[in-house]
């Protein structure tokens, strides 16, 4: 059977570091109403006054870490793509970005066009979020629904607890934590508590935004709680690797705006570290597959600066998944079961 495609789709980048390509960008991601979610009148104004100063500064972060073959997250996820062809012998695999290029819609108009009528669609974020995760199913559900597209799809589950996903994290970044380290940060990309709070409020509206482990988490508020998956694959990567309790924390870093954002931020765990004493900072980014401008740029240059203005000495980026050999195995094994859709 040569006709069941893989889809895989990460977040996008800018066409370049043009100012105008990158506000460009801003404004399809941002207003996306599962990434700001206000009722359109607010959102579009909200956006607006981002979108005065933020694509300027945007632009400058993301010409530090621009590749020659252009983003960081495109360049590592079409390698992802080229190796995962490797191993998914059922039909082609593709990558689509859900802002930018390529776009969901014409990678599927494509695919139906080339007669592929069954796709695994791959959202590649291993922790579910509204703002991640949802909108890339609904986008893809759009554009076959409006343009009447012969597409059945089976769905990548949120993985952030599968043994294939960790056992390719504790694989990537074994070298990093034998070469010795004070501590090690765990940075996840944040999300405004409220994203959370609306999910489980109909489950546990008492659910704690603030606590420090995932222990004793419902399954139920587990499976739409983007904060307890983080802390449950962090646990879960800590004590593969035989870590002890104080060898390592969690933080959520990338805020953007006025809201509350679940924490702690990392921008706080990096001057709390350099003050403690710890010199040699390992920070590794498990929400991120691929490396991007939040790695690169925000741990690996920002992030850097202000540990050392803290006291700390050296940090230490551990690259993301990207297209090592374990996660490309991993991939292929979560992606075969994949459940369908009806
Ligand atoms: C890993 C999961 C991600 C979640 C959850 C997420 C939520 C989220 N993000 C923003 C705002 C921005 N994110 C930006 C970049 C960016 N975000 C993710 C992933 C998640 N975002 C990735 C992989 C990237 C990198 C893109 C790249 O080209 O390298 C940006 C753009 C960069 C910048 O200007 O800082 C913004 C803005 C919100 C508001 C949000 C949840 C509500
Ligand atoms: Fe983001
Ligand atoms: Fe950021």
């Amino acid at each position: 059977m040569t006709d069941h495609a893989l889809l895989l789709v990460n977040l996008g980048s800018p066409a370049s570091t043009q100012v105008a390509d990158v506000r460009r960008y801003l404004n399809q991601f941002l207003m996306d109403p599962y990434v700001v979610d206000l009722p359109w009148p607010l959102r579009r104004l909200l956006v607006s006054l981002i979108l005065v100063r933020r694509p300027a500064q945007s632009a400058h972060a993301y010409a530090s870490i621009w590749w020659e073959q252009g983003s960081p997250l495109i360049v590592l996820s079409r390698r992802l793509q080229a190796a995962m062809q490797a191993h998914w012998t059922q039909g082609p695999v593709e990558l689509a970005m859900r802002y930018g290029e390529p776009s969901l819609d014409s990678v599927l108009s494509r695919l139906a066009a080339q007669g592929i009528e069954r796709v695994t669609l791959a959202p590649l974020y291993p922790q579910f979020a509204d703002s991640t995760t949802t909108t890339v199913i609904e986008e893809a559900r759009r554009v076959v629904r409006t343009r009447k597209l012969p597409i059945r799809f089976s769905i990548l589950q949120p993985f952030f607890d599968q043994p294939e996903y960790l056992d390719a994290l504790a694989d990537s970044a074994r070298p990093y934590l034998q070469q010795g380290f004070d501590h090690l940060l765990l940075s996840f990309h944040g999300l405004p508590e409220r994203h959370i709070r609306k999910l489980v409020k109909g489950i546990d509206p008492q659910h704690d935004l603030r606590s420090a482990s995932s222990e004793g988490v419902s399954d139920e508020v587990l499976a739409v709680c983007y904060r307890s998956q983080c802390l449950r694959t962090a646990e879960a990567f800590a004590a593969r690797m035989g870590l002890r309790p104080g060898q390592w924390s969690v933080s959520f870093q990338s805020r953007l705006g006025k809201d509350k954002w679940i924490e702690p931020y990392t921008e706080t765990r990096l001057d709390e570290l350099g003050r403690q004493g710890v010199k040699k900072l390992l920070v590794m980014c498990p929400a991120f597959v691929a490396d991007c401008i939040e790695t690169l740029e925000e741990i690996g240059d920002r992030g850097l600066e202000q540990f050392q203005a803290a006291g700390g000495e050296r940090l230490e980026l551990v690259p993301c998944l990207n297209d090592h050999p374990s996660w490309v195995e991993a991939l292929n094994q979560l992606c075969a079961r994949a459940p369908q859709q009806i």
